[in-house]
């Protein structure tokens, strides 16, 4: 992959196409809400459907694996072919798949992501750290070495998350916070922007996380059908974050199928977005 970080390519595609993330997620409602059959055929649809509607004017897609994993062979090949068309026109790809291991088993699902010959390459994937922060090397190193990015879970969306994550070590930090403190340490000095995110659900208390040293995207998923508003990523994330990356699947989705819609419902939540962060506005 070409010279350019992984941080400095998501800066200038959010200051070209505004702070939204768009999330691929064939749920089998959705597919019955477009008419389509719960079927490869309706996933191969839907997916080739969002992503032509709006790989050209969204910053990040980010496809959900698990959704075609379900298909077996037939939907990963799905799967290829969504990450072929928005990189083609123009989006970055986040591929969802929190995947997280042991050192010599994150090497192969690096190799499965984040290696340039990869059926399967996208710009940047989400892994978990709950194997060990250190466990994540193998994938942190490729992606620095191919211009790509990774996403942490530090904190996120679901009710369950906190059981874990707002535990606190014999320092008193609580295990999201060293998981950010961790990722901050990786981005430290780079610019504009670090290649490391970390994922932070918008829908967490606001003030549980100290987020102004990360120097890298921080994705927040949960709008919309998790409950978070626009005006929740304020209260959460306050004006200092830089590069919050609002994300948000079913509540754009359920739009659809017709691309005009889908791309109408992407402009009004960008919309409300670039007013309520102002620092991220592309202007
Ligand atoms: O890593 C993620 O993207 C993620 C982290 C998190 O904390 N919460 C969360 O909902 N997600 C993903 O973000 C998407 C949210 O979908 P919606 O609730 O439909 O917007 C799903 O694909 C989730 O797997």
């Amino acid at each position: 992959m070409a010279g350019r970080s992984f941080g400095e390519r998501l800066t200038a595609a959010v200051s070209a196409r505004g702070p939204l993330c768009v999330g691929i997620d064939p749920h089998p409602a959705l597919l019955e809400a477009w008419g389509l059959p719960v079927d490869v055929s309706g996933l191969e649809r839907f997916a080739l459907t969002a992503t032509e509607a709006l790989a050209g004017t969204v910053a990040v897609l980010k496809p959900q694996s698990a959704f075609f994993e379900a298909y077996g062979a037939a939907g990963i090949a799905v799967l290829e072919r969504v990450l072929a068309m928005a990189r083609q026109a123009g989006a970055l790809v986040l591929l969802d798949v929190k995947r997280g291991d042991i050192g010599s088993t994150m090497a192969a699902y690096t190799a499965a992501y984040l290696a340039d010959d990869a059926p399967l390459a996208a710009d940047a994937i989400t892994v978990s750290p709950y194997l060990g922060f250190g466990s994540l090397e193998p994938a942190l190193k490729q992606a620095r070495s191919t211009g790509r990015g990774v996403f942490v879970l530090a904190r996120t969306s679901n009710p369950e998350g906190g059981t874990v994550q707002c535990s606190r070590g014999a320092d008193g930090v609580t295990v999201a916070q060293s998981v950010v403190d961790s990722v901050a340490e990786c981005n430290r000095g780079a610019e504009p922007l670090g290649d490391v995110g970390v994922v932070v659900g918008a829908t967490v208390k606001p003030g549980e996380l100290r987020l102004d040293a990360v120097n890298g995207p921080v994705l927040a998923p949960g709008l919309g059908a998790q409950g978070a508003t626009a005006e929740d990523l304020r209260r959460v994330f306050g004006e200092g974050v830089r590069a919050v990356l609002p994300s948000s699947s079913r509540d754009i989705l359920r739009h659809g199928p017709t691309p005009e819609a889908l791309r109408s419902a992407v402009e009004a939540a960008r919309e409300s977005l670039v007013s309520i962060l102002p620092q991220m506005s592309s202007s």
